[in-house]
Order: C-alpha cells, then sequence, then structure tokens
C-alpha cells in the first residue's frame, strides 16, 4: 500500500497535485439499452474506446506532475481490511429486492473472494446466473437478466461520491438508487485505507442528499453548493453546518440550479478556470441567484443555532461579494444559443483547472474552448466521444485530493 499522506483543497484551480480517478471497466459492459436509462447513461458506450479515453485523460494528468489514485486499486487494497471487506459484502446486499435467503448465499460467495475478485464483483455487480450455489425464492423469481448486486457504471464520476472541503473530506449522500453504494466504497477507502489515516469525515452518506458535483469551492472560505436535482436544501444546509463549525469556510453560497438531466449539478453549468472567472452555461448566467449563508457563532452539533440567510441576489454579484473581488469573469459555452446548449449538453462547462488558467476540458466542445482560449485558459483537450455518454465531463471524472492552497 501507498504511504500515508492525508489530502486538502481550499480551490478549484490551486496547483493540482493528487487526484482520485476510476478507469471505467467491466461494470460499463453491463449496460443495455434496457438498462441504461435506469443506470444513468444516455446510451451504451464503446468500452475499449471509453478505456482508451480515459487512459488518456490519466496520461494528460501525470504528464502535468498530478499524482492520479485509482479508486478500483485502493478498492482492492482495502478490501485486505478485514472491516472493510464486511462493510462492503454487507452494503452490496443490503437491498430490498433480496429475500434472506438469497442475501446470505450471495454474501457468503462475496466473502469469499480474493480482493482483487471482489473489488470487481462490487464494481461490476454480480449477474443472476454468476451465483453458482445462489438460492431462495427471489433468486427463483429474478428475472435471468436482472442483478443480484447491480454494477455501478458511475463510479467513473468520481467527483460525485466524495469531495474535500480544506483537509476535511465529505463522503456523498448520493441521490440516485443507481448511485446509492458508491460511497459505501468511497466510505471504506477513506475510513480503512492507510493512505487516508487521520483524514477528518466531513460529510457521510445517512446524512441528507449531497452530490459533490454541486459544491464548488469558489476561493478559499468561499465554498457553492447547486441544489436541484441531486442536492436538496437540507443537503446545503447541513454542509454549511459543519463547514462553519469546523472553521473550514465563513460563507456558502446556495444556488438553486433547474431540476433536469442537463443540469444535474452546478458543475454542468459553471466550473472555475482561474481565481476570478468561470466559464458558464449563457442561458443561466443572469437568471442564477444566490442564497449567501453565513453564521454567526459556530453552529453546535445539536442543530439548535440558526444560520444567517440572504438573498436571493445575482449569483455574480453574490459571489463576488463573498469571494472580496470586484468582479467574477465568465466565459461563455458556445456564441449562438444552439451551440450553448449543444456545448453545455455536452459537458463544455465541466472543466478541470490543473492551475489558474490551465484547464483540462472535451476536445468536441470547439467554439467554448476557443472561448476559452481567448480569455487566456490554455485549455489540455481531451477525447470524451464514449466517456460522454455517462453525461459527465473532466471535473466529473475526477475528485482533487490534494491542491496547493491560493
Ligand atoms: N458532476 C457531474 O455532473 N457528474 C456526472 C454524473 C453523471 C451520471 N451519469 C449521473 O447521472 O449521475
Amino acid at each position: 500500500m501507498t504511504a500515508p499522506a492525508v489530502g486538502g483543497a481550499t480551490s478549484e484551480v490551486g496547483a493540482l497535485r493528487t487526484v482520485l480517478l476510476h478507469r471505467p471497466g467491466a461494470e460499463l459492459r453491463r449496460l443495455t439499452p434496457r438498462n441504461n436509462d435506469q443506470l444513468l447513461f444516455d446510451g451504451v458506450p464503446w468500452v475499449r474506446r471509453a478505456q482508451e479515453e480515459h487512459d488518456a485523460f490519466a496520461a494528460a494528468l501525470t504528464a502535468r506532475g498530478v499524482e492520479v489514485l485509482h479508486l478500483d486499486r485502493l478498492l482492492a487494497e482495502v478490501l485486505a481490511v478485514p472491516a472493510a471487506r464486511a462493510e462492503l459484502v454487507a452494503a452490496a446486499v443490503d437491498d430490498p429486492r433480496l429475500g434472506a435467503t438469497l442475501k446470505r448465499t450471495a454474501a457468503a460467495h462475496l466473502a469469499d473472494l480474493s480482493p482483487e475478485d471482489l473489488a470487481r464483483a462490487l464494481v461490476a455487480g454480480l449477474a443472476h446466473d454468476e451465483l453458482p450455489g445462489a438460492r431462495g425464492l427471489s433468486f427463483e423469481l429474478m428475472r435471468r437478466g436482472d442483478f443480484v448486486v447491480p454494477p455501478l457504471p458511475n463510479l467513473l464520476f468520481t467527483r460525485d461520491s466524495s469531495v474535500w472541503v480544506g483537509d476535511q473530506v465529505a463522503v456523498a449522500s448520493l441521490t440516485m438508487p443507481a448511485r446509492h453504494r458508491e460511497s459505501t466504497i468511497t466510505a471504506a477507502v477513506y475510513a480503512h485505507h492507510p493512505r487516508f489515516t487521520g483524514a477528518e469525515q466531513l460529510y457521510d452518506a445517512s446524512l441528507e442528499h449531497l452530490e459533490g458535483g454541486d459544491v464548488l469551492l469558489l476561493a478559499p472560505g468561499v465554498v457553492a453548493v447547486g441544489v436541484g436535482e441531486r442536492t436538496t436544501p437540507g443537503g446545503a444546509e447541513r454542509l454549511a453546518r459543519r463547514v462553519f463549525a469546523r472553521g473550514l469556510a465563513r460563507t456558502v453560497l446556495v444556488v438553486p440550479i433547474a431540476q433536469q438531466r442537463a443540469t444535474m449539478h452546478l458543475d454542468t453549468i459553471a466550473t472555475m478556470v482561474d481565481v476570478d472567472a468561470m466559464v458558464m452555461y449563457p442561458a443561466v448566467a443572469d437568471s442564477l441567484v444566490a442564497w449567501t449563508v453565513t453564521a454567526d457563532v459556530p453552529p453546535d452539533d445539536d442543530d439548535t443555532t440558526d444560520l444567517v440567510v440572504r438573498g436571493p441576489a445575482p449569483f455574480l454579484e453574490a459571489a463576488a461579494a463573498a469571494m472580496g473581488i470586484e468582479r467574477l469573469r465568465v466565459i461563455d459555452t458556445g456564441l449562438d444559443p444552439v451551440t450553448a446548449e449543444r456545448e453545455q449538453w455536452d459537458d463544455g462547462n465541466n472543466t478541470l483547472a490543473l492551475a489558474p488558467r490551465l484547464a483540462v476540458a472535451y476536445e468536441r466542445n470547439t467554439v467554448t474552448n476557443a472561448a476559452l482560449e481567448a480569455a487566456g485558459i490554455e485549455v489540455v483537450p481531451i477525447a470524451g466521444s464514449e466517456l460522454g455518454s455517462g453525461r459527465g465531463g473532466p471535473r466529473c471524472m475526477s475528485c482533487p485530493v490534494r491542491r496547493d492552497p491560493m
């Protein structure tokens, strides 16, 4: 296992040092036209090509000095720890579709696997015909194409299942049933892998819904949280209470976003590309508002104190005020409304900053990328024709574990 080192990030653009990725594997081969909607993919990707695209993404990061951690490897390593193994096997069969006998036989099968095989099964799932010796009423009545343990094709989007705020890690409370089990994996890795020994946990999956794609570290001490299809106002409030209580932020901007797939997370409509600049979907730039949340006294654990809530105010004004800058510069996705809508859908806004004015973006969003370059942002283009079928870009596919302070 790797040497202990704990992480942290206070901005979106501090030099990226360590990032958590997940190379997609057998779990993508489970996608069919019958299950892709439920599993939150917009199509059936060509898996080999998706892996090549992901390898090129990881290589682009490594070439720029970023340490890449692979979630599947951390998972296999942590499964050597008996407590982690027990937690993850229990989580895999904790499913109301399964009867007691099937739960027991499936758990026994999983518990017998080597750490590597168990890691694969937890991510790729277990199909009905992959469970020799399984029995029980629910097993007999299950359709042959069903999964006893469903696959996790969205594990690829490591941004959503955990997010670092300051030196603490928030394990997400994921909203969509197809993604619930992802946070059991990130929770086990952060709790039991020696790499993360000493990391304090800021949030956990039992709390109100909160997904990492909705959390943007606008500046040290200033966190924006999108609320919409995924993160709830309750999740935003809980995060605000926790970051204030632990001294990790002084302002949380709560930003309502349309509850629809195209804008499922705040990072689908805006991401930071410089200390004072965002790439943003122009259709929302003027209508986006923010509620500014602060605390007069640090909240306690019993939730007995009220937070101070002001707003709503135009997002760009509220953000600039909270960040202590005159103006937050905006670079538009596309130039005309149709191009903007196409490039927003294809994750043109979803950039991963490697440092101020240096960002990874999907190459296909040529108009947005040209606008970024014209604004002085160097773009590291990556291919995403297959990866994009899961509706996530470079930011969604990466969880920064360590960034330099600004
Ligand atoms: N932060 C993001 O926008 N992540 C993309 C998640 C895509 C995934 N297919 C989902 O629907 O949750």
